[in-house]
């Protein structure tokens, strides 16, 4: 395949490595100097850029009828207009907070969890997500993916940042610490005993692996899709 990088950062250069590996070749990389690009020379586009350019990267993708698949994190509040234009241009799209197998097994998991504690009064729910000090946004997508997991099957109706004095509301801590890929955690507490499920990633291989794996199976299909279409899960 013939891939556009959109963001040429730390996740732009991980999925180069894998990519070449895999037999693809890369024919562009976009970041914050690239003036103007003919995105239409590619079989498909893989964007990990910044959250306020991937909604107008990823349309532009649309409009020329080239898939793409998305990890961008922080722009997701126009994840439902990018939705509409994909379908009205006939377009292929997958966008994840997290594109590795690990952290979507993880969904699942916390999906299941939270459905077993729905009942249990007793246990309050936090979640925690450590990553290094250059990630712009806050929480991460992951842990905002893993607390609608968590609203999906309970009383929740909300996530807050740090601290909330709401019952309904999920809180997340967000820790920034030099080098660290992206730790997710979810706990229940309870005065007699803790229950705890936590995804640690060691290096970026997952994430960047995932994407390739999703570009390679959307293409040649129309429609918006999910990791769970692609795992199978
Ligand atoms: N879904 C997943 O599995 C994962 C998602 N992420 C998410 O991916 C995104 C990127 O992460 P990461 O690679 O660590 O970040 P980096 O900051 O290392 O890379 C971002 C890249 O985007 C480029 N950029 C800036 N403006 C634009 C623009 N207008 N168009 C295209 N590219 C632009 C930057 O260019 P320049 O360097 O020149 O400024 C840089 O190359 C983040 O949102 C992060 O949360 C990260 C890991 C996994
Ligand atoms: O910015 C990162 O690095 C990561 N971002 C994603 C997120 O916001 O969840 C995924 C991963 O945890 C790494």
């Amino acid at each position: 395949m013939k891939i556009a990088l959109l963001g040429y950062g730390r996740m732009g250069k991980a999925i180069e490595k894998i990519a070449v590996e895999r037999g693809h070749k890369i024919v562009l990389k976009i970041d914050v100097n690239t003036q103007e690009y003919d995105i239409s020379i590619a079989d498909v586009a893989i964007d990990f850029s910044i959250p306020n350019s991937a909604f107008d990267n990823i349309t532009n993708c649309f409009k020329n009828n080239v898939p793409v698949v998305s990890g961008t994190t922080g722009w997701l509040d126009k994840y439902g207009e990018a939705v509409e234009i994909c379908k009205k241009e006939n377009g292929a799209f997958i966008s994840a907070t997290n594109f590795s197998l690990g952290v979507n097994i993880f969904f699942e998991l916390n999906e299941q969890l939270a459905k077993m504690m729905s009942n249990l009064s007793d246990y309050n729910i936090t979640m925690e997500e450590i990553h290094h000090t250059q990630k712009l946004d806050a929480p991460s997508g992951t842990a905002i993916t893993l607390a609608e997991g968590v609203i999906k099957h309970t009383l929740k109706e909300n996530w807050a940042l740090d601290v909330t004095n709401s019952n309904l509301e999920i809180p997340i801590v967000a820790k920034r610490i030099p080098e660290v890929p992206g730790t997710h955690s979810v706990s229940y507490s309870s005065s007699i005993d803790d229950i705890e499920i936590k995804h640690t990633a060691h290096n970026r291989k997952g994430f960047a692996l995932g994407a390739v794996v999703a570009a390679e199976w959307l293409i040649g299909k129309n429609g918006v899709f999910s990791m769970k279409d692609v795992l199978g899960i």
